[in-house]
């Protein structure tokens, strides 16, 4: 290649579109979600731009390469939601527009298996992919203008040979074989194109014929796809003839079609004799490259020559990761694989001679695919490659791979070779190619070509016979003209039909670019609304992608809840293996702990029949204590009652008591006061016998009757004082009993002590009078009353229990005032409660009143009284008891011996103080008393004597003699009155 040439050819690359390359990823399918294959690796930048993310992976050599991210760039991308549609109009539709003008095409699809490239192709009867689309476009274009006569036919890329001079039987025979149901469509010349249903688009001078061959390329071999099934398994490898000027595939079927259904009928007809098989990754996995070449050869009126352009759309097959097939399928692999690399290489090749000086050598006839290509590689024609992406994370490798060269062959430019072509000479009619204008064919061209050829004939006939002659040249140019006349005339009328048509198709054009330019203000308003649907749709895109990423998200960690559970329900049965042998071991316990429990359930039988006899025995049992119990309430309700009864005595016994008690009280008060006065007489009798003797003196020496009466007087006191010394008085003697009376009460025990058996045997139930005090004549005298014979001998069992003596203490008079419920509430434990009657005593006289069980339950005990005398002496000595009654009598004694003023009166006192003296000094003095007194029991002890002996031994003279004499004292009218008023009070306090 000389300077000048390589100048060219930079100049033509720098002007020349660089190869195209489109990228289609396909979506996900079948389980490839469940399998985690969507990781989000391919990231699409934009149209042109996309990026592969690798995660870290191992080569060969067992490095950990590192993630990586890549961005490569391609003539276009198209993403899942591209349809097939719309890939034919962004791939397909300009260069199938751009072979009606004479141009050629290339199309192969490249990829991984299974990445959906015969998708693209082919596509499904719904949904046709791009080779369907173009069939449809071509016959779009061609419209009515279809060639029916088929005048030529191509050889190879760039060959055709006239339909007359070749044999058409085998085509004929595939077309009979696959329109075997269609008659009309059997016989091949008369084709007639019926186009009305479809747009026309054609040009109305140029006539088309489409041809189409479809063949394989399987390990290596070139083998037709349009034979008939019966011949498929003994078809022959086809031989490829290339030179640097045509490339020729000798026998290869190409039939020529009239309509589309024919054109796709045809495909069909090749599409299932393809060799396919199940693989690994792919059900129906294309083992070969298939190709279709879709030839177009256009004829025009005008034009001397036909034109031929070629479409190639070739459907390779898959690059497999990994040559795991065995026998034949490792085989059409590695054939695959080879082949695939070839055409890598070649455009790589293609690619570095672009910028290298060296031009290196294109491995075209590495493989049969890349030396079929090879005239699209020197520039005879134009490429697009279309990369199925396959969006699984496994191939995310490949994937890599397969976007880099996609990259590099998108900037590889083909500088386009037709300058050559129309250099070279194979054919006259390849010669006459697009570059020399349009030039009109057609069937007046084919008789005006036979016209000619007989024009030929006869010139050569008549040269034959003279050629030099004149007649010769006329009869010639004669001919000629009649020629040229005939054709002018049809060239006329053509004209003429054709204007006639043509302003027919100007009016049709001027409506029809009315509607047009309806439609177009309607395709302006859809365009907006179009554009805002874009809008819409990009973000309902971008929310479906978005959308898309949360699943895959949710898809893995799905997976990865997934591998969890699994590991769970491991970790479950492993525990459920557990808990079997448990709960067989339990098993085995239960059974023992049930064979224990009957045993246990017999004994529990047993017992319960045990316990219910019991239970029987108990109700008797219960029901004779019920029985017991009601006899003892009707037992405990009669001792009630006798109870109460008995109380009702009590309580009328200490009204009695009470009383007496309240008489026995006056009574000592009266005493006192008598005392008192007694003492006060004495005192005043004293007074009056100083007076007496002195009288007595001073009457000795008057009289001696006087003197012989005091001496009888004085004898009589002599006698009596033969106890005691002379000079000792009567008042001396008195004294001396007051002593002896006052040292009785003394030596009285004033307190009944339990230690003492007789005391206590005679303890006395209230009366009480400290007589223990130093001036006992400032108290009054006490009373003792003796009970019956009856209480001293219950007092008597007292003293032999004394625990019921205790018990009684508390039962003194003093608690008389209490109510009867704290009566009834008063413990049995001993308690002293002494009252004193008057005074606060020293010597407390208990009254015990005791309900003596052991005895009768309707008696009482009665009140026992203790005298509590000096001298201890048995209950009826009432001798002891009564020594105030002989005091009383000693003084009543001496009221009546009060000396009177008379001689007579005086003896009669001075004897009854004799005896009264002699009374004084009597052991016994109580056989003096008035039986009343001693009579025991009684019920009072009120000594009524006294009133009675002062009325017994007081005459009314003495009486009158007495008050005389004290009203005529004025010491002893004063203690008259003083007696007066105190024998007065005792009444009043009565009343
Ligand atoms: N764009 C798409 N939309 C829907 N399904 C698709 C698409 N592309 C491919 N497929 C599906 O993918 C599966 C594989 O597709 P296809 O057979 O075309 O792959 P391939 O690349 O031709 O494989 P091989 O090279 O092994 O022949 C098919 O079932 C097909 O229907």
């Amino acid at each position: 290649m000389n300077v000048t040439e390589s100048e060219i050819t930079t100049k033509h690359r720098e002007s020349s579109p660089a190869l195209n390359v489109y990228l289609r990823i396909r979506p996900f399918i079948g389980n490839e979600l469940e399998r985690g294959e969507s990781q989000n690796l391919i990231d699409i930048l934009d149209d042109k731009h996309i990026a592969v993310r690798l995660p870290p992976t191992i080569n060969n050599t067992l490095r950990v390469l590192p993630i990586s991210y890549n961005e490569y760039e391609v003539t276009r991308i198209f993403n899942q939601e591209c349809t097939q549609q719309e890939l034919f109009e962004q791939i397909l539709q300009e260069p199938t527009d751009e072979i009606f003008t004479g141009s050629n095409w290339l199309l192969c699809t490249l990829g991984l298996t299974n990445s959906g490239k015969t998708h693209t192709m082919f596509g499904t009867n719904d949904d046709p992919g791009l080779i369907p689309q173009c069939l449809q476009r071509i016959f779009r274009n061609v419209g009515s203008n279809i060639d029916a006569n088929v005048v030529f036919k191509p050889i190879g890329l760039e060959n055709m040979i006239p339909t007359i001079d070749c044999d058409l039987n085998m085509e004929v025979a595939v077309r009979n074989y696959i329109f075997k149901d269609d008659k009309s469509r059997l016989r091949l010349p008369s084709i007639i194109q019926r186009q009305n249903q479809v747009e026309d688009l054609s040009v109305e001078d140029e006539r088309y014929s489409i041809w189409i061959s479809f063949f394989e390329l399987y390990n290596e071999n070139i083998l037709d796809l349009l034979v008939q099934p019966k011949d498929m398994k003994t078809r022959k490898n086809l031989r490829l003839m290339q030179n640097d000027h045509s490339t020729i595939i000798k026998n290869l079927i190409q039939i020529p079609v009239f309509d589309l259904k024919e054109a796709e009928n045809i495909i069909r007809f090749g599409f299932a004799n393809r060799s396919t098989s199940k693989t690994n990754l792919n059900e129906a996995s294309s083992r070969s490259h298939a190709i279709i070449c879709i030839t177009l050869i256009t004829v025009n009126e005008f034009d001397e020559e036909p034109t031929m352009s070629h479409i190639y759309v070739c459907d390779l097959a898959g690059n497999e990761p990994s040559t795991s097939g065995i026998g034949k399928q490792l085989t059409e692999t590695c054939n695959i694989n080879t082949s695939l690399m070839t055409f890598k290489d070649c455009i790589r090749v293609l690619n570095e001679n672009q910028t290298s000086k060296k031009q290196m050598l294109v491995p075209y006839r590495n493989s049969v695919l890349t030396s079929i290509f090879r005239p699209f590689f020197i520039g005879r024609g134009r490429t697009i490659i279309c990369c199925n992406i396959n969006p699984c994370a496994t191939f995310i490798t490949q994937t890599n791979d397969l976007m880099k060269f996609s990259a590099l062959a998108q900037k590889t430019v083909i500088v386009p070779n037709e300058a050559k072509i129309a250099n070279s000479a194979v054919i006259r009619h390849q010669r006459k190619s697009k570059n020399k204008g349009p030039k009109r064919l057609g069937r007046h061209s084919v008789s005006k070509e036979k016209n000619m050829s007989r024009l030929d004939q006869t010139e050569s006939m008549n040269e034959i016979l003279n050629e030099k002659s004149i007649s010769y040249w006329k009869f010639c140019a004669k001919k000629a003209l009649d020629i040229l006349q005939k054709q002018a005339s049809n060239r006329r009328n053509f004209l003429i039909e054709r204007h006639q048509e043509r302003v027919q198709v100007v009016e049709y054009l001027l409506n029809q670019r009315e509607q047009l330019e309806i439609l177009t203000d309607d395709k302006q308003s859809l365009t907006k609304q179009n554009e805002i649907l874009s809008k819409n749709l990009r973000l309902e895109q971008d929310k479906q992608l978005r959308t898309q990423q949360q699943y895959n998200t949710l898809v893995l960690n799905e997976s990865q809840l997934r591998q969890k559970l699994l590991n769970v329900e491991k970790d479950q049965r492993e525990q459920n293996q557990l808990h079997q042998e448990e709960v067989q071991s339990l098993r085995k316990q239960l059974k023992v702990i049930q064979e224990q429990f009957e045993h246990l359930t017999d004994e529990h039988m047993k017992t319960m029949k045990e316990i219910e006899q019991t239970k029987q025995n108990e109700q008797e049992r219960e029901q004779y204590l019920h029985d017991e119990i009601q006899r003892l309430k009707r037992d405990l309700g009669l001792e009630l009652y006798r109870k109460q009864d008995a109380e009702k005595k009590a309580r009328m016994f200490e009204d009695k008591f009470h009383h007496e008690q309240t008489e026995y009280q006056k009574m000592q008060y009266d005493f006192a006061k008598i005392k008192h006065e007694l003492k006060t007489i004495q005192v005043k009798y004293d007074a009056l016998q100083q007076e007496m003797i002195d009288i007595h003196q001073n009457t000795k020496t008057r009289t001696p009757d006087v003197v012989q009466t005091f001496v009888d007087r004085t004898s009589t006191i002599t006698m009596t004082e033969e106890v005691e010394p002379p000079k000792t008085s009567v008042r001396s003697k008195r004294r001396t009993n007051d002593e002896n009376e006052n040292e009785q009460e003394i030596k009285k025990p004033k307190l009944i002590t339990r230690s003492s058996s007789n005391a206590s045997t005679y303890a006395t139930p209230r009366l009480c009078q400290p007589l223990d005090e130093p001036d006992s004549n400032k108290r009054p005298k006490v009373v003792m009353r003796n009970e019956s014979a009856v209480s001293t001998k219950q007092t008597k069992t007292k003293a032999q229990n004394p625990k019921s003596e205790s018990q009684a203490k508390p039962k003194t008079t003093g608690t008389r005032s209490r109510t009867k419920k704290e009566t009834k509430e008063s413990s049995p434990t001993p308690a002293l409660a002494s009252v004193p009657i008057q005074h606060e005593s020293h010597s407390p006289i208990y009254a015990t009143i005791q309900r003596d069980r052991s005895l009768d339950r309707a008696s009482f005990t009665t009140v026992a009284v203790d005298l509590s005398t000096v001298q201890p002496a048995p209950p009826n000595d009432v001798s002891n008891a009564t020594p105030k009654t002989s005091t009383f009598k000693r003084i009543q004694s001496f009221f009546r011996a009060t000396p009177t003023s008379t001689s007579s009166t005086r003896t009669n006192r001075v004897m009854q103080i004799k005896s009264t003296v002699v009374a004084f000094g009597s052991s016994t003095p109580t056989n003096r008393l008035p039986p009343s007194v001693v009579k025991i029991p009684g019920p009072t002890v009120v000594p009524t004597a006294t009133p009675s002996m002062t009325q017994k031994v007081s005459t009314p003279k003495s009486k009158y003699n007495l008050r005389t004499r004290l009203f005529n004292n004025p010491i002893a009218k004063e203690t008259v009155e003083k007696k007066t008023q105190i024998t007065k009070k005792p009444s009043r306090a009565r009343k």
